[in-house]
């Protein structure tokens, strides 16, 4: 779950390239002469700064206009008093998506934007950074469905971005899911935010320094039944019906109290929560990738031992492609499956009894062990590769010299690609770090 918010730059993801720049108005202004009449340039000399005035729609859309064909060469042509997209914003969501991604990336990823409004930002976004993905985009509102569909077009990318209307009451239209084997690897959503005029009028009184950018947007944009907690809570409805046909359920939400409140929603409905700890993790989607790194093995060596403690835990394995972008970096790479928890204290001493009653009484007792075709709880990869770990110098050695020793070892990295309860991935992941040291 992610919180929109008007984001100061320290609030972004870090590979979002507006995370440490703001855009200077007046370069991009001598680039795209259209930007020029909404740029004052303020102050002289070294301090001069280019300035634009975030409550004229004009100006906004046109600086979008603007990034996105510098930064994407994406061309954007949207009505203006439609939401107008703020880039560096939309941008964050797709950074955190391609975080959750990184898993699945030797392979075709396909996601759902739901609500794409007449910019399609996302699916454009993503498509353009990311040449695996493909996507599918719903919208309610006859004149956001038309300037998507051309908004695709003009970046000719309809072989893979789908715009569908949704002409349902429903969320998740069925129409989604008419192929029979289509899923879907996440869906995204930046929902209307507010319940009516007056909660979106309180909502920007009650900001005391005032609305920093012009809150422009249609009806059907900015408002919904029951604002943006209500819907959210039917998108989590309706994912019990498409879990196994969604990977991944995310949105964005504007307050910090529908955080909460969609937080209790979730945990009520025994879902699986994201609680993050400080202020940048906490608009973040959970971390997926766990991992540690051990100086006593090689590659080889840990992938024997990673071996032997999956088979331990009675946890299915098979050895998988490294993509492109891990190629070089990850030696090896396992996918693992596990049917039920066989990790806990509670399950290895249920199995310690088990073996021990079997070695007595030369039969197998109490509980069946899980077998390749019971539907797995979690799946995760298991990524392996050479490390170079620096070696802490010691004391005498340091007043010295100043070279610094490199141990070779490994990295073994985590990473969850299915499964309902974060803790129990966490769990897994302690367990097996230990075990692995251990020896055992
Ligand atoms: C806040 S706007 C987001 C637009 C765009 N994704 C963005 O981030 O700039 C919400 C969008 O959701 C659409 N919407 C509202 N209810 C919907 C529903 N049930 N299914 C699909 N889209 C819906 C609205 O028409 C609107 O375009």
């Amino acid at each position: 779950m992610s919180k929109r918010k008007r984001e100061s730059t320290s609030d972004m993801h870090p590979s979002n390239p507006y995370s440490n720049t703001r855009p200077d108005f007046v370069k991009l202004s001598e680039l795209y002469p259209t930007l020029r009449p909404f740029v004052t340039v303020k102050g002289s000399g070294a301090s001069a700064r280019g300035v634009i005035d975030f409550h004229d729609p004009l100006a906004l859309r046109e600086l979008t206009y603007c990034l996105l064909k510098k930064d994407f060469s994406i061309e954007l042509d949207i009505p203006l008093d439609s939401l107008c997209p703020a880039v560096p914003n939309r941008l964050n969501y797709i950074c955190w998506i391609e975080d959750m991604m990184k898993s699945y990336s030797e392979r075709d990823i396909t996601g759902i934007d739901i609500g794409t409004g007449a910019s399609c930002i996302y699916p454009l976004l993503g498509c353009t950074r990311n040449k695996n993905w493909r996507m599918v985009a719903t919208d309610i509102d006859d004149r956001s469905i038309l300037f998507a569909s051309e908004n695709v077009t003009r970046n000719r990318l309809q072989e893979r971005i789908t715009i569908v209307k949704n002409t349902t009451s429903l969320i998740f239209a069925e129409e989604l899911f008419a192929g029979k084997e289509q899923r879907y690897d996440f869906c995204m959503c930046n929902p209307p935010f507010y319940e009516d005029e007056q909660d979106m009028r309180d909502s920007l009184d009650g900001k005391t320094d005032g609305p920093s950018a012009v809150c422009q947007g249609t009806s059907n944009e900015m408002m919904t039944l029951g604002g943006e907690v209500l819907f959210v809570q039917r998108m989590v409805d309706e994912s019990t019906r498409w879990q196994t046909r969604i990977r991944w359920f995310t949105s964005m939400l504007g307050k910090r109290s529908s955080v909460d409140r969609i937080t209790a929603y979730l945990k009520a409905k025994k879902a699986t929560t994201k609680q993050i700890s400080n202020k940048m993790v906490k608009l973040a989607p959970p971390k997926t990738v766990l991992s540690f790194v051990d100086t006593d093995f090689t590659p080889e060596a840990a992938e024997e031992r990673t071996k032997h403690l999956l088979e331990g835990l009675m946890i299915n394995h098979y050895p998988k492609k490294a993509d492109d972008a891990e190629k070089g970096d990850v030696t090896r790479i396992l996918h693992a499956r596990a049917s039920r928890n066989t990790w806990s204290r509670a399950a290895r001493r249920a199995l310690a009894r088990q073996a021990k009653s079997r070695d007595e009484s030369g039969t197998a007792q109490g509980q069946p062990l899980p077998d390749a075709t019971s539907a797995p709880i979690l799946e995760f990869d298991i990524r392996i590769s050479a490390y170079y770990a620096k070696k802490q110098p010691d004391a005498e050695k340091e007043a010295t010299s100043d070279t610094t020793e490199a141990t070779p070892g490994t990295s073994i990295a985590l990473a969850w690609t299915m499964g309902q309860d974060r803790v129990l991935f966490e769990s897994l992941f302690l367990h097996f770090r230990d075990s692995f040291s251990r020896r055992q």
